[in-house]
Order: C-alpha cells, then structure tokens, then sequence
C-alpha cells in the first residue's frame, strides 16, 4: 500500500514523506489548503473513517488513506468548478467528490446522483449531519434525469470511460457549460475513442489539467470539455 501502512507509519511516496492519514488530515497543511471548510471536511472524512467500511461504502484498504487518496483527491477538481450556479456529481458513491465540494463551495448548488439506495441513505445522514443546506441527493442514474434538469457543470470520480461519461453526463449539461472530472494518469487514452460523442455535443478537445493537493500528497487528473451545442 501506497502511503501509509497497516501500523500508520509513514512511508515514502516518490521522494516525498506522507505521514498517516489522520496526522495529514490535522495538518496545518491541510487545514491551510481547505480555509475555512476544514471542519465541515474533516467531520465527513471523520464519518468515513468510522462507518464507511462498516456500512460497504469504501474498502477496508482505504480506510488509513482517507485523507490523501480521497478527501485531498477530490479538494482537487474544485478550483476548476464554476464559483455560484448549479454541479451535479455522476456516481457520488459515499460522496466523492460532491460532500467536499458542497463544504467547500457553500454558495454552489450541488446535486448528488447515485443509484444504490444504501449509499443515498448514507449521502442523506451525511448532510444532515453537517447541516449541507445546498445540497440535493437524487437516486437514481444519471440516464434517468436527461431532460429532467440541466446544471453549470457535471463533477464525477471512477464512474466510467471518457466515453460513457460524457454519453451519461452532457445531457445534464447546459450549452455553455462543463465536464470537469477526476480521471486516472491515463486518461489521455479515452480521449479518442470519446471523439465521436464529443462532436455531438460540439464540445472540441478536453483540456487535461492537474490537480493540485497539498505538499507530499500525490497530485491527480482533471478533464475538462465544455457543451458547446
Ligand atoms: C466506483 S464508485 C465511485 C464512487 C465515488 N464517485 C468515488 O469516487 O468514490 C461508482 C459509483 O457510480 C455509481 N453509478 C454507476 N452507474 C451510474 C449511472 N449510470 N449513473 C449514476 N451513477 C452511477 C455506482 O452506483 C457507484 O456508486
């Protein structure tokens, strides 16, 4: 395992040291990177750590690496969202990346889709529990609300191939609007096979951007293409 070990000992990464995960998630670090969301994020991440496994949202593997492979990920793709308007999460799973953006960006109004029943239950508690006024969980698949809404910008994190996403998501996409997405090292890949269904919504050749965590944490992929029709 990449990061931290069973024991919660620090291993190295690259050239750099990660510490665990709960000292990373009390960091000044971290608690500099995410202002004044920190506790609102740190409460989530909390909640995760203590039922995520338990109730079959995250794998037992993730659970020391909360913070670096999933809170911090998902912090990455929000300095490329819109500020104010409308972002749906495809596939919010235990909430992953929309509960951090919805903290992180009180003023957007934030949509969860998901269509396991038991994880929007768990989406439901989670803003109760931190009292998430701009948030919305729907269940259901993403196919099912075409036509239904459209939002600024669609957000979404290990759902599907390029392809398939923007098949599942532009729909839900205002012209004018975005795709901004967590996506793997490799993700220049799907960017071909995705061109015919790119043409469709007039969206022209995503940008891949990098996602900035803080110091020592891994940085991740963001895709970003913008419905032009
Ligand atoms: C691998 S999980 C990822 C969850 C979360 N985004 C994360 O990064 O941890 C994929 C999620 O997508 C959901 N999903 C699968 N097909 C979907 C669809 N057509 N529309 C919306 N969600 C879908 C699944 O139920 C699951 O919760």
């Amino acid at each position: 395992m990449e990061g931290s070990d069973e024991a919660g000992q620090e291993m190295p990464v690259g050239d750099a040291v990660v510490p665990d995960s709960e000292t990373l998630g009390a960091s000044a670090a971290v608690k500099a990177h995410l202002g004044d969301a920190y506790d609102g994020v740190a409460r989530y991440a909390e909640m995760l750590r203590d039922q995520g496994e338990l109730r079959g949202l995250i794998g037992p593997r993730e659970v020391p690496r909360i913070w670096e492979r999933h809170i911090l990920n998902s912090a990455a793709v929000v300095p490329y969202l819109p500020t104010s308007g409308s972002v749906a999460d495809i596939g919010s799973g235990a909430g992953l990346p929309g509960v951090v953006l919805a903290v992180m960006r009180p003023e957007l109004e934030v949509i969860l889709i998901e269509p396991m029943e038991r994880r929007t239950t768990w989406l439901a508690e989670v803003v109760g529990e931190l009292g998430l006024k701009n948030v919305q969980v729907k269940r259901g698949r993403a196919e099912e609300f075409h036509g239904a809404f459209e939002v600024d910008a669609v957000t979404c994190r290990a759902v599907a191939a390029l392809s398939k996403l923007v098949r599942m998501s532009m729909p839900l996409v205002r012209v004018g609007g975005e795709m901004v997405i967590l996506k793997g090292r490799s993700v220049a890949e799907e960017v071909e096979p995705a061109r015919k269904i790119l043409r469709k919504y007039a969206a022209g050749q995503p940008d891949i951007l990098e996602g900035i965590t803080v110091e020592g944490v891994e940085s991740t992929t963001i895709v970003r293409v913008r419905r032009g029709k």
